[in-house]
């Protein structure tokens, strides 16, 4: 289980940053006191606009960047103060973490879980399972930087599953796949959740999060403005599909135009 209770993520800008973004505030809120509770056997689908907090929100989850304010809990275990604890139950994918180019999938996927202390007989079944369903096989011993922007990720995504996580964070997990690669993607997770594990996603695809997540929050300016299943989302806003739904909020939320 995931608890993320009143999470406030302020970035300090440097000056290239300020002036990229045309601002004199040295500081951004990326996050803006979000809660929220994701269980096991669910898919949680964060869905918002580029820019309102998603990828910051999985990477505090993750110990990959510390909150400013707020807990997070995972399986108990707070991330600040147990990070290898949360390290352990979590698989993080995303698209900032570079698998190193010069190696090959199959050195990757072994260094990791020799990193996580897979014991070597499970390393193997978890190489087998993984590179067989994503069909990494065929690329196994080709380095990295030779791989196409598919390959690379299915090689990533084994990689972050290697310790065979119960809980499975991704950021924008079809980001850059064809439609029959990102349709094995979600089907897998699919999979994962039929298990018994928790996943939760980012995506900003509406057609994505409808068909994925069976509960999804909708994230804008680092905010929470509604969570509920897609019917629940449907029938408080009055509208025929999350698209529309999504709309609705954005212009009550004081926002015109993209
Ligand atoms: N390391 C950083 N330093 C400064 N500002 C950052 C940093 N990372 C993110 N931001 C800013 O924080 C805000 C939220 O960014 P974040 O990447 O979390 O959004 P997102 O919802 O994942 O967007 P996208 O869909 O475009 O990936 C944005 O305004 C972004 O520019």
């Amino acid at each position: 289980m995931v608890e993320i209770k009143n999470l406030t993520k302020i970035y300090k800008l440097n000056k290239k940053q300020m002036a990229e973004s045309h601002t004199k505030d040295p500081y951004k809120r990326a996050v803006d006191g979000l809660s929220l509770t994701a269980k096991p056997g669910e898919i949680y689908g964060l869905l918002g606009p580029n820019g309102a907090g998603k990828t910051t929100t999985l990477r505090c989850i993750s110990t990959i960047i510390k909150p400013t304010e707020g807990q997070i809990y995972v399986d108990g275990h707070e991330v600040q103060e147990e990070p290898e604890e949360v390290q352990r139950r979590i698989g993080f994918l995303t698209s900032d973490i570079k698998l190193d180019e010069q190696f090959d999938p199959d050195y990757m996927f072994r260094f990791f879980g020799r990193l996580h202390k897979v014991p070597e007989d499970m390393l193997e079944k978890r190489r087998q399972e993984l590179f067989s369903y994503f069909g990494i096989e065929e690329f196994a011993h080709k380095r990295i930087k030779e791989l196409s922007t598919g390959m690379k990720q299915k090689a990533a995504i084994a990689v972050s599953l290697v310790h065979d996580p119960d809980i499975v964070i991704f950021d924008e997990p079809t980001n850059g796949l064809d439609i029959v690669t990102a349709r094995g993607v979600t089907d897998y997770l699919k999979k994962l959740k039929e298990e018994g594990k928790l996943v939760i996603i980012s995506t900003h695809i509406m057609s994505e999060a409808e068909k994925l997540c069976d509960r999804i929050g909708m994230i804008i300016d680092g905010k929470k403005e509604a969570e509920g299943t897609l019917h629940e989302l449907l029938s408080c806003t009055g509208a025929h599909d999350l698209e529309d739904a999504f709309f609705q909020l954005y212009t009550a939320a004081g926002k015109g135009e993209m």
